[in-house]
């Protein structure tokens, strides 16, 4: 029986990378239309690929196809017949694989805006560009450039600098164009990408989140079997929840949620994730407080990694501790644990970094995993592995799953341990966790809370002299941040009004114990980066 996975139950279009920043992007725009996509390297072999794709597309890349080392893509996908689009180092692959004269150096780069004339000849040839305007503006970045029309194309588009920028096989479904369609700045890229997978690869656009539940509830009771046991640590962010709630739907109590305190949560975390996990979405939940030991682990610790490493190996211990209690009580053996992994994070562990590069592996958070793999034989689940955040959220809300909780601004799993500089002692973390409820209520009742990546009140134990009730106070210092960010690997400072932070700052020293000044970081990331250790 073929496995219940995307690719084999959607019409799929094939990746393959060429190591392009922008690779990942093509495969959102796809799924953006509901066309399945997935990316594999450009190493990969069509013998080991296992399914069809109903089409291909070769992103670009930074190398030159002339050069020795230069990645080429296995030539058996040319045999296979589907339709192939190579975009700008793709599309100096097809023309090079056919001679090896027609890819040159360019004297001029071309990076950035260029305006492209379409030209048709009737026939399959046009498609690419269907519906399109004859004169487009395209997002161009290549120094490299076909020099000669390859044998049996068409030229469908040309720039300034580029005579052949953009080709069609005069028979065969096989499309070359120097520009890029998955960046915003090319405005009618996401319609050509349409054209091609739609209407070239006949690929169908059944690629949505109500499609993914009932199918990935037929994958996981597959795979897990009519009595098998399933282990997943929950923090009550929107990935852990998600995952868990399709667990529940597809196996029930067979499902295991285990949410740590470690005594370094948000005010009220524990009890409302509970209310949330087990009331609302019925999840199999146990709450294990492990506050004291954290926080008696933690004392004398200063170092931020030092901080970090006990949290995490702590983590584990206690997570092991509930993964043997949960099996006695159960009477049987728990054989696998669920990981909310997405699709960015095998993105991140399979592109095409080059030949002399290693291919980095994919990484667990806080290699939970891999002791419980290792040391318990668990095998891993992985219900999320083909989504993107969005995607995730969008299930969220399909299984009914509330827009607040869908909506959560991330937080790290060491928690206000890594918010509160240096030492950690309980009476720092409950400075921090107060002033870090009002400024989060305030910023909820403000309405703003929508538009900010990720804030937060963080514990500078440093302390400073404040005059409070004519009294001299010498007190520690909260920092507020908050954070505009599309990705999280770069941020800006949120433009807050300066009415609003007077008005958090004036609550929080009214309000919080051993506090006397309030200040906000304006530091943007890079140099800073969004949390304080
Ligand atoms: N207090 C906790 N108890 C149990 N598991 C936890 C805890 N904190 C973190 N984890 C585990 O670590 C994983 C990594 O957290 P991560 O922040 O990346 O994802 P998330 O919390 O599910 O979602 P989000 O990215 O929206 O915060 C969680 O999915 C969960 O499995
Ligand atoms: O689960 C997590 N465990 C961690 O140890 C951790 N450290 C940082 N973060 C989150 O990652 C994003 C980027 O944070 P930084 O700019 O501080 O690296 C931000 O969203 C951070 O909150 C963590 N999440
Ligand atoms: N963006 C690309 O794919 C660039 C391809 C090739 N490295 C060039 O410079 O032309
Ligand atoms: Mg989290």
């Amino acid at each position: 029986m073929t496995e219940v996975i995307p690719h084999n139950s959607f019409d799929t279009i094939l990746v393959l990378d060429n190591g392009s920043q922008y690779t990942h992007l093509i495969t959102r725009r796809l799924r953006e239309i509901n066309v399945y996509s997935e990316m594999l390297p450009c190493t990969q072999k069509l013998a080991d690929l296992g399914w069809s794709p109903k089409g291909i597309i070769l992103s670009g890349g930074p190398y030159s196809v002339y050069e020795k080392d230069a990645p080429h893509i296995d030539p058996a996908f040319f045999e296979l017949g589907v339709p192939i689009l190579g975009i700008c180092y793709g599309l100096q692959e097809i023309a090079h694989r056919l001679h090896a004269d027609n890819v040159v150096a360019g004297t001029a780069r071309e990076y950035g805006h260029a305006d492209l004339q379409a030209t048709r000849f009737g026939g399959h040839v046009d498609k690419l560009f269907e519906g399109l305007e004859d004169a487009m503006t395209v997002w161009m970045s290549h120094g490299d450039k076909l020099c000669n029309l390859p044998e049996g194309f068409h030229t469908i588009g040309t720039t300034k600098n580029s005579e052949y920028a953009a080709i069609a096989h005069q028979t065969e479904p096989v499309y070359g164009i120097q520009f890029h369609p998955e960046v915003t700045h090319t405005p009618q890229g996401g319609q050509l990408l349409k054209n091609f997978a739609v209407g070239i690869c006949g690929a169908q656009q059944t690629w949505t989140m109500s499609e993914f539940i009932g199918q990935e509830i037929t994958r996981i009771r597959n795979l897990v079997g009519p009595t098998g046991q399933v282990l997943g640590a929950v923090s009550g962010g929107v990935d852990s929840t998600v995952a868990a709630k399709l667990m529940t739907e597809a196996i029930g109590d067979r499902f295991h949620a285990v949410l740590v305190d470690n005594g370094c949560m948000r005010l009220n975390e524990c009890a409302v994730v509970k209310d949330v996990l087990q009331e609302q979405l019925g999840i199999n939940l146990t709450v294990v407080d492990a506050s004291e030991e954290f926080l008696a682990g933690l004392k004398g610790v200063h170092d931020p990694e030092q901080k970090r490493k006990f949290i995490g190996g702590k983590f584990i211990d206690v997570f092991e501790e509930e993964a043997r209690k949960i099996e006695a009580k159960n009477a049987g053996k728990v054989e696998w644990f669920l990981q909310g992994t997405l699709y960015p994070d095998v993105i991140e562990s399979i592109s095409f970094k080059g030949p002399s590069q290693t291919i980095k592996t994919h990484h667990n958070v806080g290699g939970i995993a891999e002791r419980l793999m290792a040391g318990h034989g668990l095998k891993l689940i992985e219900p999320l592995r083909e989504l993107f955040k969005d995607e995730v959220r969008e299930l969220g809300r399909q299984l009914n799953i509330s827009a607040e909780l869908v909506g959560r601004h991330p937080f790290p799993g060491p928690g206000l341990a890594i918010r509160v500089l240096g030492e950690v002692t309980k009476e720092k973390v409950d400075a921090a966790r107060h002033a870090d409820h009002i400024f989060i209520s305030m910023i909820r009742e403000a309405g703003l809370y929508d538009d900010i990546g990720q804030a937060y009140a963080a514990l500078d134990p440093s302390r400073a002299v404040g005059v409070m009730g004519d009294k001299r106070v010498y007190a520690n210092i909260i920092l507020l941040r908050a954070i505009s960010t599309k990705d999280f690997m770069t941020a800006t400072p949120y433009p807050f009004s300066y009415e609003f932070l007077t008005k958090v700052s004036t609550r929080i020293v009214n309000e919080v114990q051993g506090v006397c000044r309030v200040a906000y970081d304006f530091t943007s990331k890079p140099p800073g980066t969004i949390e304080m250790e």
